[in-house]
């Protein structure tokens, strides 16, 4: 495969050699699990960071690549993992951070799509699964959680880019992260996903208007993350309630962790507006994830606070 490069939007073939040379590369502060396989049979890899310790340790979940042309969101994950490793010791709060939790990074959530946009169409959003009496591919899998599913801002139509799926985690790649989520949800303090475009940092709820019983503490959050983060380039962001900041959606991840009882539940919108959308120029995705970076770790530290 290609050599790999943070700076770059890798290939899978890349990302995949990538995941294995770098979970070998600290064996006290990184490793590896499959938490299941995609639809094509590829493996869905969680890189688990953080000092290791014998005890178990409260952690954050973060996915990225749930919507295969988002590629500027596994460039990002990519990116924290380099982060986090190369700045443990040197970084005080990134040290405090992995020592006291560990972070669980899913690099990229929806594998079979991802390499798909690089192969065939750049511009595909859902999975790649097939099903009897459609020729139309894949689900959204941001629309197959089991959270208000399908009852707003989703498509029963197969194929429609939107769609809900036959069923709540009909698609293996969500079922594989639910199953996980859930497996660890004790521990689980704060999940983060990672998306693109439109620079937002959204929480629940999406798939209603009702606001969420932590509504207050998730805004004041999001708006010192998203303060965080404009303090170094300038870039705004919004930051508000999915429903009402982006548009009502039903079925997605941060909806589905907050209700099943994790608390700091996000979902970012990273880079741009509008003006490249999803086709982010790579010059970008330096300056992106170094602004993300403190977005997240702002998050990571009133999370450890609040343990
Ligand atoms: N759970 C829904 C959060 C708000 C919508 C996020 C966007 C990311 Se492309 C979407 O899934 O349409
Ligand atoms: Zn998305
Ligand atoms: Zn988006």
């Amino acid at each position: 495969p290609r050599a790999h490069s943070y700076t770059k939007y890798n290939t899978w073939d890349t990302i995949q050699s990538w995941i294995a040379s770098i979970s070998t590369s600290n064996s006290d502060l990184i490793s590896k699990q499959v938490i299941g396989n995609t639809f094509e049979g590829r493996p869905m890899t969680v890189l688990k960071l953080g000092k290791r310790s014998s005890s178990t340790k409260p952690a954050i979940f973060m996915d990225c690549g749930i919507h295969a042309r988002e590629w500027i969101s596994p460039a990002f994950c990519q990116w924290f993992v380099k982060e986090a490793l190369s700045t443990y010791g040197s970084d005080s709060q990134m040290t405090s951070l992995l020592n006291q939790m560990d972070v669980f990074v899913l690099p990229v959530f929806n594998v079979d799509g991802y390499d798909f946009t690089h192969k065939s169409n750049r511009m595909w959003r859902k999975t790649r699964s097939r099903k009897s009496g459609t020729n139309c591919f894949g689900a959204d899998p941001n629309r197959n959680f089991n959270a208000g599913w399908c009852t707003a801002g989703a498509s029963s139509n197969p194929c429609s880019d939107t769609y809900c799926g036959s069923t709540p985690e009909s698609e293996i790649e969500v079922k594989n992260v639910a199953d996980f989520i859930r497996r660890n949800k004790s521990i689980i303090k704060a999940y983060i996903t990672i998306h693109s475009y439109s620079q937002l940092l959204l929480f629940p709820y999406s798939y209603t208007y009702e606001l969420a019983a932590d509504h207050s503490e998730l805004l004041k959050v999001a708006e010192g993350a998203s303060a965080a983060l404009r303090s170094l380039y300038g870039t705004a962001y919004t930051s508000g309630p999915g429903a009402a900041t982006i548009y009502p959606a039903a079925g997605g991840s941060d909806d589905w962790a907050y209700d099943l009882g994790v608390k700091y539940s996000y979902t970012f919108e990273l880079r741009d507006t509008g003006r490249y959308g999803f086709l982010l120029p790579e010059s970008q995705i330096k300056p992106t994830c170094e602004e993300t970076m403190l977005a997240v770790k702002y998050i990571a530290a009133y999370v450890q606070k609040n343990l």
